[in-house]
């Protein structure tokens, strides 16, 4: 008797449900099947429901067919970490200059810290994500990076420029049904020592090796800002051209973003975005809206079409 009384109120509040998940249909079959890097940026990870919000998203994403890989950072995390060891932090050219002492701290708190909670964080939905950094297998070799400031060479030490990925330990556990989450620090191709990358261009060059359909980039802000810091006129759309001829006006953080989605469209990877990571379920409205909510870059070609 009861349940039957409730029937019509319960069907009125399950029906628009129902229909969300039918919108969400179309995205779903055209994505099934294909791998998605999810870059996980340091700043986004501000605070705990936004963490456990992203887990959802990720297991979501899981669950639907997909096949997700988390590339994570730890900018602030690590500079907190120096910071308590009497170390201060400096950026040069958008990178942390890393002494050895330093690479220490780095290590630790991307492999030690950020990656394990961001495992157990996936891992509270089941047995789904491994942990990994790019030293596990030879995922990542690299050489020292030295970039180029005002025409010099700078060394900023322990930094490292990806020469090789491997992508075998990534694809076998895909294949097993697991969700990696990748720290981005590389080996040394003569395994002496390792390096500090920075996590966008690690991200970037995982999705190119990987063949993924898309590059997920979440950070603190909504995206590319056009006239940043005078105006927070998002960029909705650009093309690889665009992107190019833009990238020398860019400053700091967004630098290796921005060099990581160009790297990853003109990679292979169909379109590589720009979203705020403090936007609880960013992932998920990413999908929900065609036209994506942040900065999406695709190949020059879609814009031909
Ligand atoms: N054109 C721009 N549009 C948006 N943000 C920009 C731009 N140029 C520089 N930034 C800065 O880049 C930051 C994001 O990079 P970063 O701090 O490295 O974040 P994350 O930890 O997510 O990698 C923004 O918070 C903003 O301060
Ligand atoms: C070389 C270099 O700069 N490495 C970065 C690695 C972490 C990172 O990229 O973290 P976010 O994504 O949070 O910025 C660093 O040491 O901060």
């Amino acid at each position: 008797m009861t349940g039957a009384a409730n029937t019509p109120a319960r069907r009125h509040t399950a029906l628009p449900k129902a229909r969300t998940l039918i919108e969400a249909l179309p995205w779903l079959t055209r994505h099934r099947g294909k791998t998605v890097v999810i870059k996980f940026g340091g700043n986004a990870m501000v605070d705990e429901e936004l963490k456990a919000a992203f887990a959802q998203d990720v297991v979501f994403l899981h669950h639907a067919g997909l096949r997700p890989v988390v590339v994570h950072g730890g900018g602030p995390q690590i500079s907190a970490q120096l910071d308590r060891h009497g170390l201060v932090s400096e950026f040069r050219a958008g990178l942390r200059v890393t002494t050895p002492e330093a690479m220490d701290i780095v290590r630790m708190v991307l492999a030690g810290q950020v990656q394990r909670e961001l495992v157990g964080l996936l891992n509270a939905h089941g047995p789904l994500a491994v942990g990994l950094t790019g030293e596990d297998a030879h995922t990542m070799t690299a050489v020292k990076h030295q970039p180029r400031i005002d025409g010099e060479l700078v060394d900023i030490g322990r930094v490292g420029e990806i020469t090789g990925i491997d992508t075998g330990a990534i694809e076998a556990l895909l294949a097993d049904g697991r969700i990696p989450v990748v720290s981005s620090i590389a080996r040394s191709a003569d395994d002496t020592h390792v390096y500090n990358v920075n996590a966008d261009t690690a991200a970037a060059a995982l999705a190119a090796a990987l063949g993924a359909e898309t590059l997920m980039v979440l950070t603190d802000v909504e995206g590319l800002y056009e006239d940043w810091p005078h105006s927070d006129e998002v960029i909705s759309r650009l093309t690889a051209s665009q992107l190019e001829k833009l990238l020398p006006e860019l400053a700091s953080g967004m630098v290796p973003k921005m060099e990581g989605c160009l790297y990853a469209v003109r990679g292979g990877v169909h379109t590589a975005r720009v979203i705020d990571g403090r936007v609880p379920h960013s992932i998920l409205l990413e999908i929900f809206t065609d036209e994506g909510i942040g900065t999406m870059v695709v190949p020059d070609e879609e814009e031909a079409q």
